[in-house]
């Protein structure tokens, strides 16, 4: 249950504008998230980090003198979006690089990957990593499949201490890199979160039962456990954690970690010291020595019930790095920081590019892609709450709400370009950053994408017909496996959009638009249902991935809503005298 709020959708925002009021002295909101108040070093690399919200204090609370320079935040466990990125990258950069450190999922890989080559392409040095230091999230021979959870605490730190002393942008992504190699994590739940606005948890968990290995998003553990007492529930989780010993760890006695015990959101601290308490002696029994310890609240998962513990392997620079001063909204070391405060004119707004002139055949397409948006966001709208039932079922349950806001946003662009003198290219790319930059996540990106490719191909200038549309969406396919890297069947919307583009293809060769639309949605309709028969190979349904057996692909099945919603407002556009292929496409 989450108790304050007013528009659930307006949650987000809320949140970061009263955390950015109360702690001004430190953090100073910018769009697409916050960056530090204080002054940086000049030449010095700006460590980035972020994800999406409902993980306070990431990742805005570790922004801060000895921390992040910046974070981007997304809306409620959505990943940002690449414009949010590259906006709090520029607003942050001292002059000397910027390294970009999120979490290993999905849509922050997509976002945060593209931020870098447009910052690049900017002529600002940049490079990225991805924690990964879940242990329960795949295995060790799949290392970089890993989730990033409390460890990105570990990384964001050492790398930005190794920036503060003045380090090059390839020295800090290699103490980053080096950070994320020696640090483990195990987590667990007893309690799903709440949403704001849900009327249900994320997920739940049978009476007295525990899910070990749950994931910071409700992504399915290892097990379901009964609830042992703290004793125990200490020894499972050291027991587990040192037989994962980092191979760059000569031996385990001797060795010098720092640990987290991390709450995840609704566990006391009280609790957490006992568990501590339990957990200390297990570790100096098995010889290793402790350099530190922090015990709260770090990378939560809202307000579920549940826990991490982390174990760093420290060498001699990863320590000093460490226990370096920091001072952030929520995380504090030592005390001889220094603050010199931003000066108030620092960052200025970007300036929107006026929008390119399209031809009047062009015109007329670009009016009936607005019917179309204005349809589909009806028909998205309407069935959210469907949409998110089915990705709750082994995703985060937030498929229908972020579907929801990238399509307004999109429907939204697309008018205000199409009353500037829009094409059909220029009024889809309009509706693709807006998608993305609202939306987030993992379908942001690749619904970005889509609308982007389609856009490029159809341009300002010709009127489409159904060649030229099903050209498009072959490439549309196309971009999206290459971005997203997902294959025909590894249980995604690729698995509806490639037999759609094909099918579209040929029903080009001798049907006008409508009619070939018409019958290529049939195929994209099967090929949705028929993603219930196959397990997901990529994203955060793949852990446990038998639990999605016999649900479809929640983003195969808003594809084909789309893809279905689509046609009838095609066909619904058709003459009845077709003396020409279809009065707007
Ligand atoms: N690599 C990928 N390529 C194409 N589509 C993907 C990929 N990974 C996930 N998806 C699609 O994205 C959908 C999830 O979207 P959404 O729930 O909005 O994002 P998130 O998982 O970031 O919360 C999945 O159902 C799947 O269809
Ligand atoms: O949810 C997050 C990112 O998830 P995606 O599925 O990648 O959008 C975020 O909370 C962790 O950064």
């Amino acid at each position: 249950m989450t108790w304050i709020f007013n528009r659930p959708a307006d949650f987000a925002k809320e949140m970061v504008a009263g955390f950015v009021n109360a702690h001004a002295s430190l953090v100073r909101q910018v769009p697409g998230g916050v960056v530090r108040n204080t002054q940086s070093r000049p030449g010095s690399v700006a460590v980035v980090v972020g994800g999406g919200s409902g993980h306070y204090p990431a990742f805005a609370g570790l922004v801060g003198q000895g921390l992040a320079h910046g974070a981007a935040m997304g809306n409620l466990f959505a990943s940002p979006s690449a414009q949010q990125i590259c906006s709090v990258a520029r607003a942050a950069s001292n002059g000397g690089g910027v390294l970009l450190a999120f979490g290993n999922y999905a849509g922050d890989v997509l976002h945060f990957g593209l931020a870098c080559e447009r910052l690049r392409a900017e002529g600002i040095p940049c490079e990225t990593i991805a924690i990964t230091d879940d242990i329960s999230s795949a295995t060790l021979a799949e290392k970089e499949k890993r989730r990033g959870v409390a460890g990105d605490l570990v990384v964001f730190k050492a790398a930005a201490a190794a920036a503060e002393r003045g380090d090059s942008l390839a020295e800090v992504l290699a103490v980053a890199r080096r950070a994320n190699a020696r640090t483990r994590t195990l987590g667990l739940a007893f309690a799903g979160c709440t949403l704001p606005g849900a009327e249900r948890p994320l997920f739940s968990l049978p009476e007295g039962l525990m899910g070990f290995g749950m994931g910071i998003h409700g992504e399915p553990g290892i097990n379901d456990l009964p609830i042992p007492n703290a004793d125990s529930l200490a020894e499972m989780l050291t027991d587990a954690l040192l037989q994962e010993i980092p191979s760059e760890v000569a031996a385990v006695p001797g060795a010098r970690v720092a640990v987290i015990v991390n709450g995840l959101g609704a566990v006391k601290y009280e609790e957490l010291f006992v568990l501590w308490h339990y957990v200390e002696p297990r570790l100096k029994a098995a010889g290793v020595t402790i350099a530190d310890v922090q015990v709260g609240e770090f990378v939560t998962s809202f307000n579920m019930a549940g826990l991490s513990l982390t174990l760093v392997w420290l060498d001699e620079a990863l320590e000093a790095l460490w226990l370096a001063p920091a001072c952030a909204p929520a995380f504090h070391r030592g005390s001889a920081i220094v603050h010199r405060p931003l000066p108030a004119d620092r960052h200025e707004l970007a300036v929107e590019p006026t929008v390119r002139q399209g031809s009047a055949a062009s015109r007329e397409a670009a009016e009936c892609v607005m019917h179309i948006l204005n349809a589909v966001e009806e028909n998205i709208l309407a069935n959210a709450d469907e949409l998110g039932r089915i990705d709750a079922i082994a995703g985060d349950g937030d498929h229908g709400i972020g579907m929801s806001r990238g399509v307004s946003a999109a429907r939204r662009a697309a008018e205000q370009a199409w009353r500037q003198g829009a094409g059909v290219g220029s009024l889809l790319q309009r509706a693709a950053d807006a998608w993305a930059d609202e939306a987030g996540g993992t379908s942001g990106a690749i619904w970005g994408v889509i609308l982007n490719t389609l856009g490029t191909a159809l341009g300002d200038e010709e009127r489409p017909d159904a060649k030229s549309v099903a050209q498009a969406v072959a490439q549309a396919c196309a971009g999206v496996m290459a971005f997203g890297k997902a294959k025909p069947g590894d249980k995604t919307l690729v698995d509806v959009l490639s037999p759609f583009s094909e099918a579209l293809r040929e029903a080009a060769e001798n049907l006008p638009l409508a009619a070939a639309w018409q019958r290529a949605a049939e195929v994209a309709q099967q090929s949705a249902q028929r993603t219930a028969q196959l397990v997901p190979k990529i994203g955060r349904a793949r852990p446990l991935a038998e639990r999605s057996l016999g649900t479809p692909d929640a983003g195969a099945v808003s594809l084909a809503m789309i893809i279905v919603t689509t046609g009838d407002r095609l066909q619904a556009a058709v003459p009845v005298q077709q003396d020409r292929e279809n009065v707007c496409l």
